[in-house]
């Protein structure tokens, strides 16, 4: 359902993205996890046609993001990390907008819903410029799911959710992903990846350093699984990024040595 090909990304001369491949299947829901600037929300980006692959092919549902995007952004829910409302139209009025948009049927029943749902049933007829960035981001939620979209994609969810909105909104993707659709998203939250993704992929500077399910990444890390003394994602998180450092390392004191023969050769 997401499929990304050999996916890189260049600004200038620098490389956001190098060469990344994954897919999602149905029913999968999956965790693109990684530190500051490590290439995320560039990921995030392509998949949803606001950014430009520089090689690689980008597929949300069999279309080509780039080469067929009505039909591929047709079939995806976005939820950026920033919630991008307008401000003069009420929340109501919003999620009648994006009905509008996807022409849903019985629009008025699933709005109230929705709305009930996450508790702004009382705040539906008000401006969202009043919203608190809580009640933004649990709008800009519902503007997604509305449609019931066969893919989900999800920059970092849980920015300014309180604890018991950051549960229904685990539970709402993991629902979403074992209804037959496909989820992704990008977080920092180790927990909330550990808690709901099947499979994860850990990039650091444009790079994936691991790729699978938390028992492929322990067995890749050489951590243990299971039980109060199993080792928790953080653990395999930071043995992934010291394990990159220190070939870093060694391929940094390895240069001198190197460039020290070229040198005397
Ligand atoms: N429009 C841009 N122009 C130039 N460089 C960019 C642009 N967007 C992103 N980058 C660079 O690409 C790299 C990856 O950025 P990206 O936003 O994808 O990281 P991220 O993993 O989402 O990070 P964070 O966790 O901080 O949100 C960074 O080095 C960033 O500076």
């Amino acid at each position: 359902m997401i499929d990304v090909s050999g996916f890189s990304k260049r600004y200038g001369r620098h490389t956001a993205v190098n060469d990344l491949s994954f897919t999602v299947p149905r029913g999968g829901l999956f965790g693109l996890l990684g530190s500051n600037g490590a290439g995320k929300t560039t990921t995030i980006r392509a998949l949803v046609g606001l950014t430009r692959p520089s090689a690689g092919t980008v597929r949300v549902a069999g279309y080509d993001v780039w080469a067929e995007p009505i039909p591929a952004k047709s079939s995806f829910g976005y939820i950026p990390d920033r919630p991008h409302l307008y401000g003069k139209l009420t929340g109501r009025e919003t999620l009648r907008f994006v009905a509008g948009l996807r022409r849903l049927p019985d629009a008025e029943r699933e709005i109230d819903r929705w709305l009930e749902y996450f508790r702004l049933s009382d705040f539906g007829n008000e401006l969202t410029e009043t919203y608190s960035h809580g009640m933004r981001q649990k709008l800009t939620i519902i503007t997604a799911l509305l449609p019931n979209p066969k893919v989900l994609i999800v920059d970092e969810p849980m920015v300014g959710l309180d604890p018991q909105a950051a549960r229904q909104v685990r539970e709402l993707f993991r629902a979403h992903a074992d209804a037959g659709n496909a989820v992704l998203l990008t977080t920092h939250s180790l927990p909330l990846a550990e808690a709901v993704c099947d499979r994860l992929v850990v990039l650091d500077r444009g790079r994936v350093l691991g790729e699978g399910t938390m028992d492929d990444l322990r067995a890749q890390t050489g951590t243990r699984a299971g039980g109060v003394d199993g080792d928790s994602l953080e653990r395999v998180f930071f043995r992934l990024l010291e394990e990159e450092q220190a070939a870093g390392a060694a391929q940094d004191a390895a240069a001198p040595a190197q460039a020290g023969r070229g040198r005397r050769a």
